[in-house]
């Protein structure tokens, strides 16, 4: 069975795209294993980083255990008149109710784990450090260990104090024995507790004294929490950097993709929302397993986090790297080019760290700062992440184990995780709204109302009345009777196949390339050459280009045609002349200067089709889906095979294959045959399961050519289809385009006349982005060729001059061109000013003639003569000739 005995419809599903882009991204990162490592273990180096540093500064607690720590009473002789610490009174520069918040403490434990000690002389107050000794020398038992906060920061976890021990006593002994380290555990636990209050959710118990723990062998145990803002600080930092792949990797790919892939593949149906949706869902469900992973190790022997709930860590995890994805879409739109965009990521985390700091130091928790200024900064995705970590490594400090179901009793740190999650719709919707404004160049953005406009979200619902009526409204078009261009005669054309394209005064200017000002080594060079007396030659690009560029290149010029359904309109010129861009144009891939191309599109409205305009995005959506193109680059890819292109596109186009009468077959079974007999179609079938690195370029075009044809679209546009194919395969493709023609619009372009003058109902010439000519081949060849040519056969030895004199009294202009001693061609130059009509009478009353004399024997070295016509191919050149004759007259 062909493909064209199938019955496609078009379909088109949200669902079904976004699966099939799914597997095919997950398809693509399996092929790519190199890439996948380096994601793992880019994540996973920073990862070992952190918990090297984390072991190595041991900054967590619990990791600074002392056993048997001897009580304080245990260095007096009698403790009911001896003190357990003396305190220098607070310097007034520190926060007070802090520095007294932490003595209380203090006094507490002591009294809780010594009772010995009166509530009075537990801790003692003095005004100085001269009182203190003085003190100490007056009463030399009663007092031991002195204590001075010099800097208090509760929330902030850096208070800082010195601890005094006797100089007398500790010469001869170590920093148990005189006190230190009791004093210290103490201490510590003072301040976790005078934090636990302070930050902690309320109703959170004190921490007993360190000195009532007994293990089972009545060993005592002081844990001493020493984790600094330093080291939380780089915690955060690596964590930050952690997930810079994923930001990296979701602004690469995407860019990437909106550079390279994107524009060929929405050409083809695509869903660019979709699309990026199953991009960053692929690159979310590709880093769980390194989340979980990461987790883990953070949870359990990297003891970075020991009392937060891994789940919590989990769960934080991955709303993060959600939020580097969305984050990485964003720089895409920002920063279209890959390499810019791929740069600002790494920029961005600089940003973000740098949001972060700002945020920590001024921002965060700093009385006079807006809640509102603390929340928007919560938008930054770097600064939000770091300011959960934050808030969690301040529990942590207090021993204060935080999980999803007590996240209420913490209202800072919950606030922080919904702005995560908040964060990840945010970025997202944002990115995608800036991307359907400013979709890039030449390309043209929505109007800022689009998201209440009903045709955005239902393409279908475009109809007549929002389209404004009258098809002359639309498109007028000049069709003025012009010598060059045959008109149409569409009374012959039935009213469902008239104007199926119309392209109405199209112009398409590019920008020419910036003027590039001198590089400093030019500077340099144009300096010392006039210093030597030298005429500089600003146009020697010496570090610069002087040279004179255009400001704008003109691809098209104010073109115009109107086509009907039915025929194959072929598209000829040089290099350069406009063909790529008319067909961009036509599939929305460009957007023209000035002019229309409108396109008949099947649509619900009464009358069954719609005239919509290539240049306005959401009737594009529509005219897409009864599309076909064939790019003259394959948009291919290399790990992929002939099979899984068509079925990927398939989806794209959203193609659903109608099934015939029997035997009952799932639509996968439909599609796998429909699919199968297109490749049979393009010659394709033995290479159905080949991947495409391996195809010709010849084989890749007939893939091309094949994604194009999928479903039966009614417009075609085929950029060079047969370019690289072989002569065998290029009589294939034509035979097949013709088959396939029906009632479709085919245009095609080609450098090939012979293909040209095959396929092309109509044959249109485009130079320098202007039609030179549009007509039938014959239209053509009667315009613009040299007239017929007439074939000679003379005898051996025989001259050709008798009848070339005899031609020439008919046609004066003739000439010769002998291919041999014997034959040769007399080109028949058509007279000016005279009629097509009247041409051919000329020519057969010269061949009546000459074949008379031939009867007579007058024309004796001619054996024999025949009549040839012109190719297109010399039309082409003649054309050719005219316009450079015009260039130089002008
Ligand atoms: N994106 C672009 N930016 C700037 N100039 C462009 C761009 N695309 C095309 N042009 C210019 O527009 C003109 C027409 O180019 P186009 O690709 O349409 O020619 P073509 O007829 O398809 O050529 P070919 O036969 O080589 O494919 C050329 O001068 C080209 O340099």
């Amino acid at each position: 069975m062909r493909a064209a005995d199938f019955h496609c419809e078009r379909q088109f599903s949200w669902r079904r795209q976004l699966i099939q882009l799914i597997k095919w991204n997950f398809s693509m990162k399996k092929r790519e294993p190199a890439f996948v490592a380096n994601d793992i273990l880019g994540t996973l180096l920073f990862l070992f980083i952190l918990v090297m540093l984390n072991l190595g500064l041991a900054v967590f607690p619990g990791s600074f255990s002392i056993e048997t720590l001897p009580t304080l009473a245990s260095l007096c002789p009698d403790a009911s008149n001896c003190i357990a610490m003396g305190y220098i009174q607070p310097n007034s520069s520190l926060p007070q109710a802090a520095s007294q918040a932490i003595l209380t403490e203090l006094a507490q434990l002591i009294a809780e784990s010594e009772p010995q000690f009166t509530a009075t002389n537990a801790l003692k107050a003095f005004p100085s450090e001269q009182a203190m000794t003085d003190y100490r020398n007056q009463n030399d038992k009663s007092l031991f260990v002195g204590l001075e906060l010099q800097a208090v920061n509760v929330t902030n976890f850096d208070t800082v104090y010195y601890i005094w021990v006797l100089d007398s006593l500790f010469a001869s002994s170590n920093y148990n024995a005189v006190g230190y380290t009791t004093a210290q555990a103490y201490l510590d636990r003072a301040i976790i507790n005078a934090q636990r209050s302070l930050i902690g959710p309320p109703g959170t118990p004190k921490l007993k004294s360190p000195l009532t723990y007994t293990a089972n062998n009545g060993v005592r145990f002081a844990s001493i929490n020493i984790k600094e803002i330093s080291v939380g600080v780089q915690i955060v930092f690596y964590m930050i950097l952690m997930f810079q792949t994923v930001t990296a990797n979701a602004t690469r790919a995407l860019a990437n993709d909106k550079a390279i892939l994107r524009p060929g593949m929405v050409v083809m149906g695509l869903n660019e929302t979709v699309y990026i949706f199953s991009v960053l869902v692929v690159q979310i469900i590709s880093s769980l397993p390194v989340m979980i992973v990461v987790t883990i190790v953070l949870c359990t022997f990297g003891k970075v986090f020991i009392y937060a709930s891994p789940v919590l860590i989990g769960v934080i995890l991955v709303l993060y790297s959600m939020l580097c994805a969305a984050f990485g879409y964003f720089l895409s739109v920002i920063f279209p080019d890959p390499r810019q965009s791929t740069g600002m990521s790494f920029i961005s985390l600089y940003l973000g760290l740098a949001m972060y700091a700002v945020g920590k130091l001024s921002l965060f928790d700093k009385s006079g700062v807006s809640t509102a200024i603390q929340t928007v900064w919560l938008l930054s995705p770097h600064a939000c992440f770091g300011r959960i970590l934050d808030l969690i490594f301040s529990q942590e400090t207090i021993l204060q184990s935080v999980n999803l179901t007590t996240l209420s009793n913490y209202p800072k740190i919950r606030t922080a995780v919904i702005m995560l999650a908040v964060d990840i719709p945010i970025w997202f919707i944002l990115s995608w709204v800036l991307e359907k404004l400013y979709p890039g160049k030449d390309q043209k953005g929505l109007p800022i109302t689009f998201l209440f406009d009903k045709k955005f979200w239902i393409p279908e619902s475009v109809n007549e009345a929002v389209l404004g009526g009258d098809l002359d409204e639309i498109a007028p078009i000049h069709q003025e009777a012009s010598d060059d261009i045959e008109l149409v005669d569409f009374t012959a054309v039935g009213e469902k196949q008239k104007h199926s394209v119309r392209v109405a005064n199209i112009v398409m200017k590019f920008p020419g390339s910036k003027k590039k000002h001198l590089g400093p080594i030019g500077l340099f060079h144009q300096w010392l050459s006039k210093k030597r007396g030298k005429d500089v030659d600003v146009n020697v690009n010496v570090g610069g280009d002087e040279k004179e560029v255009p400001k704008e290149v003109v691809a098209l010029n104010n073109v115009s045609i109107d086509l009907h359904s039915g025929q194959t309109l072929a598209l000829l010129g040089h290099n350069g002349s406009g063909k790529t861009t008319m067909l961009s144009i036509l599939s929305g891939g460009l957007l023209p200067t000035a002019g229309k191309m409108v396109v008949k599109t099947k649509t619900n409205s009464p009358r069954g089709y719609s005239f919509l305009d290539t240049s306005k995005p959401m009737e594009l959506n529509l005219i897409r889906r009864n599309l076909g193109v064939c790019p003259q680059f394959d948009v291919l890819f290399p790990s992929f095979t002939c099979k899984e292109h068509l079925i990927l596109y398939a989806a794209l186009k959203g193609i659903v294959v109608l099934p015939s009468s029997s035997p009952k077959k799932t639509q996968s079974e439909l599609l796998n045959e429909y699919i199968d007999a297109l490749l049979e179609d393009v010659d394709l079938a033995l290479k159905t399961n080949v991947r495409t690195v391996s195809l010709s370029g010849g084989q890749k075009r007939k893939l091309s050519l094949a994604i194009a044809l999928l479903g039966n679209p009614s417009l075609i546009l085929l950029d060079e289809p047969t370019s690289g194919m072989d002569v065998g395969a290029t009589e294939k493709v034509w035979k097949l385009i013709q088959e396939i023609k029906g009632n479709k619009t085919i245009i095609i372009t080609t450098h090939s006349m012979e293909e040209a003058d095959t396929l092309g109902d109509r044959i249109a010439i485009l130079n320098k982005g202007e039609f030179q000519t549009i007509g039938t081949s014959l239209f053509l060849k009667g315009k613009f060729g040299v007239g017929f040519r007439m074939m000679v056969d003379v005898k051996e030895g025989g001259n050709f001059d008798q009848i070339l004199d005899a031609v020439k009294q008919v046609f004066p202009a003739a000439d010769l061109t002998a291919s041999s001693s014997t034959t040769g061609s007399i080109t028949l130059v058509k007279p000016e000013k005279i009629t097509s009509l009247e041409y051919s009478e000329l020519l057969s009353g010269l061949f009546t003639k000459l074949n008379a004399l031939i009867d007579v024997g007058e024309l004796k070295d001619v054996n024999a003569i025949g009549l040839g016509q012109t190719t297109l191919e010399q039309v082409f050149l003649s054309l050719n000739d005219k316009d450079d004759d015009q260039r130089q007259a002008s």
